[in-house]
């Protein structure tokens, strides 16, 4: 990886004005960053058991899995649900990702989880404490965001995004790559697309290349399953851009367990002017020289605002001043046009709105 898109690995389990501009600095350069686990926020034998748990649930045969299928009642309704391969592409432009997704929307002291197949609800307990996990440490990063931004309540972001008081777009989401290259795996076919982006080679997408939703997202991996990359700018002057993969752990002889990914979504960088990048990133075969891959897996958490949530100005001056630059200009209409809004409307959106924008643009709902 080039220096120009090193990722920072970031201890925040003391958290100071240095921290936070640590998080911040990342956040406004790459739209990525590493958050070090400090072993209790989400406990890695919680972690392994998610793994563990996804791996017996995805392994089974594809009529179990299709009785709680995405969008079915059966499953919860709308975005909950088993999302079968080759059932969705992240890049509508792109060919269908050969992934397959189970998404689990929060339980909440007054909702309880979704209906589940009986693997996964067999493992409720487990289920609602890693997303309770995940959202902790959302709030720990959002009010790091809001000291370094000079929010004059650090919480104005944290608070917004309070499970206790209502419900949101926040998923949960279990994510699972089959082998590709034998028989049965559905997805046999090496394409050619995805090699034109500047890296020169062939390789398969896994998942098209896309910039994730919400405010932020967090992206559990396991050691030896790469694939990941983000789209990096190369050449300033050019403004040329290029696949960079981004490692499982970039620092495996002092870092017994990886790290945490974290990256902007689309919508906290909309609410900060485009000030917060919500980079574009994408997941390939491991391989860009032979035609199989090994099967992969990841954990994200969606983290989302409160539906109701005005997307309005951020008492922030530095977020107002980029906003009010040639480059957050140029940002924000790049996002508006994205969300579909008129040039100089100036309607502001809740959460909810953004994201059913963000979904009718790409996804046609
Ligand atoms: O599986 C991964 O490593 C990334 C998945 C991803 O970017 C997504 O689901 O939004
Ligand atoms: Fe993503």
């Amino acid at each position: 990886m080039s220096e120009a898109t090193h990722i920072p690995v970031i201890d925040i389990s003391t958290p100071s004005p240095n921290v936070a501009q640590q998080v911040l600095t990342a956040a406004k350069t790459h739209g990525f960053l590493f958050i070090q686990n400090d072993g209790v926020t989400i406990p890695p034998q919680d972690i392994e058991d998610m793994f563990h748990l996804s791996k017996k649930y995805f392994h089974q045969p594809r009529e179990a899995k299709a009785e709680f299928a995405i969008h079915s009642e059966n499953a919860g309704g709308i975005n909950r649900g088993w999302v079968s391969m080759q059932g969705e592409s992240l890049d509508p432009q792109g060919q269908k990702d050969g992934k397959e997704a189970f998404n689990i929307a929060p339980s909440t002291p007054s909702t309880p989880l979704q209906p589940l197949p009986k693997i996964l609800a067999q493992s409720s307990p487990l289920i609602s404490r890693f997303q309770t996990q995940c959202h902790a440490l959302c709030t720990s990063i959002l009010d790091l965001l809001g000291t370094a931004l000079d929010v004059p309540d650090p919480t104005y972001f944290s608070s917004r995004h309070d499970r206790a008081r209502g419900s949101s777009g926040s998923i949960f989401r279990l994510l699972y790559y089959p082998e590709t290259g034998t028989s049965g795996s559905g997805n046999e076919k090496k394409t050619e697309h995805g090699g034109g982006d500047g890296d020169g080679g062939e390789s398969q997408i896994r998942a098209g290349a896309h910039s994730d939703y919400g405010s932020l997202t967090l992206l559990f991996r396991l050691p030896g399953q790469p694939g990941l990359e983000l789209l990096s700018l190369s050449n300033t002057a050019t403004a040329e851009k290029t696949w960079v993969p981004v490692p499982v752990n970039p620092a495996p002889a002092t870092l017994s367990t990886p790290p945490i990914l974290v990256n902007i979504g689309d919508l906290l960088s909309f609410w900060t002017n485009g000030l917060l990048k919500s980079t574009v990133h994408r997941v390939t075969s491991t391989s860009s020289t032979t035609t199989s891959s090994t099967e992969r897996y990841s954990i994200a958490y969606f983290c989302h605002p409160l539906d109701h949530i005005q997307l309005d100005a951020v008492p922030s001056a530095v977020i107002q001043e980029y906003g009010e630059s040639k480059k957050g200009e140029e940002e924000l209409a790049g996002q508006r046009k994205r969300l579909g809004m008129g040039e100089g409307e100036g309607a502001v959106l809740t959460a909810k709105q953004h994201l059913d924008r963000r979904l009718k643009v790409t996804y046609g709902l």
